[in-house]
């Protein structure tokens, strides 16, 4: 199917991904035009100089007096005449005329003035100005960098956007500047960011072989990609959307008739996995629960599903009674209950896939289909529980996450951030699959995922934006799909449809999957989980 921009009903972001194919197609189309015109260029050239003469003669024509013109008019046909006798006359008179053509016809327009304008030299040398302090010594005996100084040798390399403000610029820095320093490096990045214009995201590629950092400006990511059924493999689950620099897929995503193709960040699970599960933080409003609401929505493409939120929201309701889905626990009974049973479940499941291994046989098919645990805020489950002196549920995370990659289950967790510090060990040391959402500094970000972003974040970033590391991989900038609650009064009617059609069909009544998890029953556990919910 032809690729072609996106529909109206997207707003800004979406429409401005469609805007960049367009203007790709249309760099392609330029370019083509291009190569047309040079190999045609001295056929337009003389067509050009013969209108220029043929304009010339015709007001020499019109200019001159009346009574004159039967005497010019013998002398252009005598002229004519002694040509065509002269032996090779016409050629002769045919080559003068496509000479003098060609002169008249060409190019004159002066060619557009190099390197940058006023205002932007000045940009370039306050940004110079501003760098000394940081890229200068007294003991450099020939400093690169010196307030009154050439900015010309310190940037070889600059682009600037229409609005006149830097796009992309290459500085070189001497060998002394400490930038294997996280400290030193935030420095200038800050300043960078400031001295070229807040509002932007930058990505600061250093390269400490050569001395150069390269700044870049990053377009912002789409923040408008609706809920959908995204072209996956089984256990792979996209996280959000990111650079296309930054991974080496892209995902097309249709919107009725028409695609678009987004680089996504694709977190896999299972067996082979890495990084087998995810811990989610961000503050509050920033979009944690969307995320696990997306990532409930992909998973019961493939497996079962168990919600435990600590939020108590009503989040997860449209989730409850769906075929898939054990459980939505909102209580701490019921959320201790459910987790006992996951624990269990999930040794259930590595007893029977070493069982079947030792007689030679495939895994059973009751251990194969994928368990999701999600688990939003468990921080308030236990915050009650040491308040009531009960167990705390995050304890019972402790067999899933350990054991879990073998058994073929997943725990997710989201948590505020500020709440983190409630986490359990067991939490923050099996989620190697990491991400923080909202307005983060570079610090919380490398708090949260281990690594500083390549980029200064931003002051202000839509719902559903932050960061993402996979493992040890790198950090990438992350957009999660806009998958909201569809039984919130706030949501529109193309949101709440999208994510009504992804959800699978309710098989069990609200009522009965409320107080004891209706698919619970496949399991040995569910008794116990009734016993507890209702105690
Ligand atoms: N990816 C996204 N795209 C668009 N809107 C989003 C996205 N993520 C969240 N939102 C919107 O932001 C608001 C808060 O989202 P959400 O409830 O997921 O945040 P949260 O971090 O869980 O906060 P809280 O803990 O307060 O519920 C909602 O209105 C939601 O629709």
């Amino acid at each position: 199917m032809a690729r072609r921009p996106l529909p109206r009903i997207l707003s800004k972001d979406s429409a401005q991904l469609a805007r960049t194919q367009i203007a790709r197609s249309r760099e392609l189309a330029r370019t083509a035009a291009d190569s047309a015109t040079d190999v045609l260029h001295p056929l337009i050239t003389v067509t050009r100089g013969l209108r220029l003469l043929a304009s010339a003669a015709l007001r020499r024509w019109t200019d001159t007096p009346k009574d004159r013109r039967g005497p010019l008019l013998f002398l252009v046909a005598s002229v004519i005449l002694a040509v065509t006798l002269v032996p090779y006359g016409p050629m002769l008179a045919v080559i003068a005329l496509m000479a003098a053509a060609g002169w008249q016809g060409r190019d004159r327009t002066p060619p557009p003035p190099e390197g940058p304008d006023e205002s932007q030299t000045d940009r370039l040398q306050s940004l110079y100005e501003a760098l000394v302090p940081y890229f200068s010594s007294p003991e450099d005996p020939a400093p690169l960098y010196a307030h009154g100084g050439e900015w010309e040798k310190a940037f070889p390399a600059h682009e600037f956007d229409d609005a006149g403000r830097v796009g992309h610029l290459v500085i070189r820095y001497p060998a002394y500047f400490p930038d294997g320093e996280h400290e030193a490096r935030v420095r200038i990045e800050q300043l960078l960011t400031a001295k070229s214009g807040r509002g932007r995201e930058y990505r600061f590629a250093w390269d400490e072989e050569g001395n150069q950092l390269t700044v870049t400006v990053l377009p912002p990511l789409p923040a408008d990609i609706p809920a959908q059924h995204f072209v996956t493999a089984p256990g792979e689950t996209v996280l959000g959307f990111t650079d296309p620099s930054e991974v080496q897929r892209t995902l097309p995503l249709s919107y009725g008739e028409e695609h678009i193709d987004v680089p996504p960040v694709v977190w896999r699970t299972g067996v082979r996995s890495t990084e087998p599960h995810l811990l989610a933080l961000g503050h509050p409003g920033a979009g944690v629960s969307t995320l696990l609401r997306s990532i409930a929505l992909q998973a019961l493409q493939y497996g079962d599903v168990l919600v435990v939120d600590g939020g108590g929201t009503g989040e997860y309701a449209c989730l409850t009674g769906r075929d898939g889905v054990l459980a939505v626990e909102c209580a701490p009974s019921g959320a201790l209950a459910s987790l006992e049973w996951a624990a269990q479940e999930t040794e259930r499941r590595l007893i029977a896939i070493n069982l079947a291994r030792q007689a030679g046989d495939p895994p059973p098919a009751d251990a194969r289909r994928a368990l999701w645990i999600l688990v939003d805020r468990p921080s308030v489950f236990t915050h009650l529980a040491e308040a009531g002196g009960r167990r705390d549920p995050q304890d019972l995370l402790q067999v899933p996450l350990r054991h879990g990659r073998a058994a073929n289950v997943t725990v997710v967790v989201a948590e505020q951030s500020d709440a983190a510090d409630a986490l359990a060990d067991a939490v923050r040391q099996h989620t190697r699959a990491r991400v923080v959402l909202g307005a983060v500094t570079s610090r919380q970000v490398e708090t949260a995922l281990g690594a500083a972003p390549h980029t200064v974040p931003l002051g202000h970033v839509p719902p559903g934006r932050g960061y993402a590391r996979l493992g040890s991989g790198p950090v990438h900038r992350l957009q999660v799909p806009r998958t909201p609650d569809p039984y919130d009064d706030a949501t529109s009617d193309a949101d709440r449809q999208a994510v009504l059609a992804l959800l699978p069909p309710r098989t069990t009544a609200v009522e009965a999957a409320t107080p004891q998890p209706a698919n619970l029953t496949k399991s040995p556990v569910p008794a116990k989980a009734a016993v507890a919910e209702s105690s």
